[in-house]
């Protein structure tokens, strides 16, 4: 899915300041971006009005053309943040199938739920309740009903923040398998530079706030990737560089 932020701000309430923008972003279907930035530079604020939680107070979104709002009637945008909201009455299998159940018209994916279980790994816990599982598997479940809606905007709001290195490395690998077999739009919010360079295909650094952009950096380097290479090491340098002369700069 296409996606065009123009010109885009957001001012809440009646407050003097924009919480981000005004913000221009192109984003061609199938690309995979991060967004980095100070903390309450707008990161989540941008998120949510790509996904079409609240309109935006100036400028205009567009999903591959159309207001956000008929894509998530759709069901066509994944949210992902970092509590993956399971249903603690169902079984692991049903969480990935009952939001199908709920809205007939999402777009569905081809694969079966036990199949997509699968492919994140959790077959062997398919009935299991979701608050018996650790929290990287909950958020493995969530992948799997991210993938089962067969949404094609994926927006993912620091989904692993919350887990250990290893857990969150192994997730970001697992997302990145799921999103080479079928290529969605992937906004991906993270504090961890690191991360941005081991998954983005580009990073967009976000000023402080209200949020704009300071700096789009492509990260032309072959998957899978090492983020302790010299070139990937350079583009985190680079990066923490330009998040560094914002923090200078906001004071
Ligand atoms: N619903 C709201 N009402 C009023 N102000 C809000 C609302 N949501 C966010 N803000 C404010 O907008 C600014 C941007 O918040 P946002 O959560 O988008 O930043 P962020 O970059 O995602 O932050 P962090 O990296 O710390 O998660 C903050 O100053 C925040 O207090």
């Amino acid at each position: 899915m296409n996606v065009d932020v123009i010109d885009v701000s957001k001012t809440f309430n009646d407050e003097p300041y924009a919480a981000v923008g005004p913000v221009t972003l192109h984003v061609p279907s199938g690309q995979f971006v991060a967004l980095v930035g100070p903390s309450g530079c707008g990161k989540s604020t941008l998120l949510r009005l790509i996904a079409d939680q609240f309109p935006p107070t100036t400028g205009k979104i567009l999903l591959d053309g159309r207001p956000p709002r008929e894509a998530r009637r759709r069901k066509a945008i994944a949210w992902m943040a970092q509590q993956p909201a399971l249903f603690p009455w169902a079984t692991v299998l049903e969480n990935v199938r009952l939001p199908l159940r709920v809205n007939p018209t999402a777009e569905q994916h081809s694969l079966s739920p036990e199949a997509l279980l699968e492919m994140v790994g959790l077959s062997d816990y398919a009935e299991a309740a979701p608050q018996t599982l650790s929290g990287g598997q909950q958020q493995r479940v969530a992948l799997a009903r991210t993938l089962a809606t067969g949404a094609r905007l994926w927006l993912m709001d620091e989904p692993f923040a919350a887990l250990d290195e290893l857990t969150r490395e192994q997730l970001a690998d697992d997302v990145l398998r799921l999103w080479e077999a079928f290529r969605p739009t992937v906004l991906w919010v993270t504090h961890h530079v690191p991360e941005a360079v081991r998954l983005a295909e580009r990073v967009v650094v976000l000023s402080d706030r209200p949020g704009r952009i300071r700096a789009d950096i492509p990260i032309a380097l072959p998957y899978p990737r090492d983020e302790t290479t010299p070139e990937a090491a350079e583009m985190v340098r680079r990066i923490r560089q330009v998040l560094r002369e914002e923090k200078s700069a906001g004071g």
